[in-house]
């Protein structure tokens, strides 16, 4: 398979990188000073594509590789890629589902466990020399709390059966109704976040759930809610976030995802009732490689002409 061209969009793991290079005749998009050099020259070489939740496959990328017969998604999220263009154009599709579901929801639980339990302010309260001159105060309890998730797909299901485990009452919100679960169902997301004190936001990005969290969402949450997004930043309206969390009319927010990032408001970076990480849900040493395992193995598979691991198209 080495002569077989594969283009990377951005760095994502070593190990990936490692593994792409033994097998496959490797192009690393920014080791190059211009995309649109790199493509003009390249472009007939390559058959397979890996992006991320960075950069994906938007029209143009695959407009201009016109030898294009896969797209293998270094993540689970598929809004970076252009599935519409790649249906039309016949190419395939992967990504990398199961594998990080349980590290996504672990994360979930560190945040809100680090929202109510204000791990983080503690953490720099030790660290500045203050438990010296004072006690510390009071955080809020997790266990036994509502909790209402926005998607009951894999990974919305692992937070809810983590959150089982501390003794809360899950309740949820999606398109429709799961007849295999007893978790109460709620048609709307403003009433599943009125009956709940934690929402956990873990859908897909979609047209139809950007923004899905947006001001009456967090007003139905109210002074006492807790939003905790490890899903996408555009699952919610930020702004309409930010000032929540100013006025007081939310009572704090977890975030591994952000609209823009790596860019953070301001405002967030000095709410000490926000707890704020780098889109790393999934990012531990083991997940990452069995990630990069099943980018290989789909990429393989489909060169090899048998099914793919796990298609998305
Ligand atoms: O955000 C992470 C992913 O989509 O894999």
């Amino acid at each position: 398979m080495d002569s077989i061209g594969v283009l990377i969009t951005c760095p994502m793991s070593d190990y990936l990188e490692q593994q792409l290079q033994k097998r496959f005749n490797l192009f690393k998009l920014w080791t190059h000073t211009s995309d649109s050099d790199f493509l003009k020259n390249n472009s007939n070489s390559i058959q397979a594509l890996v992006g991320n939740t960075k950069i994906g496959a938007d029209a143009e990328l695959i407009d201009s590789l016109p030898k294009l017969e896969i797209v293998s998604s270094y993540s689970v999220g598929l809004d970076k890629i252009d599935l519409r263009k790649c249906e039309e154009k016949g190419i395939r599709v992967t990504n990398t589902p199961d594998v990080l579901t349980d590290d996504v929801a672990d994360a979930a639980i560190g945040l809100v466990l680090a929202v109510t339990r204000r791990v983080c302010e503690c953490d720099r309260f030790v660290r500045s020399g203050l438990w010296k001159k004072c006690d510390f105060g009071l955080g809020t309890k997790f266990s036994g709390k509502s909790v209402g998730i926005v998607g009951l797909g894999r990974i919305g299901s692992a937070i809810a059966k983590r959150a089982q485990a501390f003794g809360c009452v899950i309740s949820y919100y999606s398109r429709s109704e799961k007849p295999e679960t007893n978790y109460k169902y709620y048609s709307s997301i403003i009433d599943l976040a009125a009956n709940c004190h934690i929402l956990f936001v873990a859908c897909a990005l979609t047209e139809e759930t950007h923004h899905i969290v947006n001001r009456e969402v967090i007003d139905a949450l109210g002074p006492k809610g807790i939003l905790i997004n490890i899903g996408r930043g555009p699952h919610i309206d930020e702004p309409e976030l930010v000032s929540a969390l100013l006025e007081g009319r939310l009572g704090g927010a977890g975030l591994d995802v952000f609209e823009n990032e790596p860019e953070v408001p301001e405002h967030l970076l000095v709410l000490e009732n926000v707890v704020l990480l780098p889109h790393v849900g999934s990012d531990t040493v083991e997940t990452s490689e069995a990630m990069a395992d099943l980018v290989i193995n789909n990429l393989e598979a489909h060169f090899l002409k048998k099914p793919l691991l796990t298609p998305v198209i």
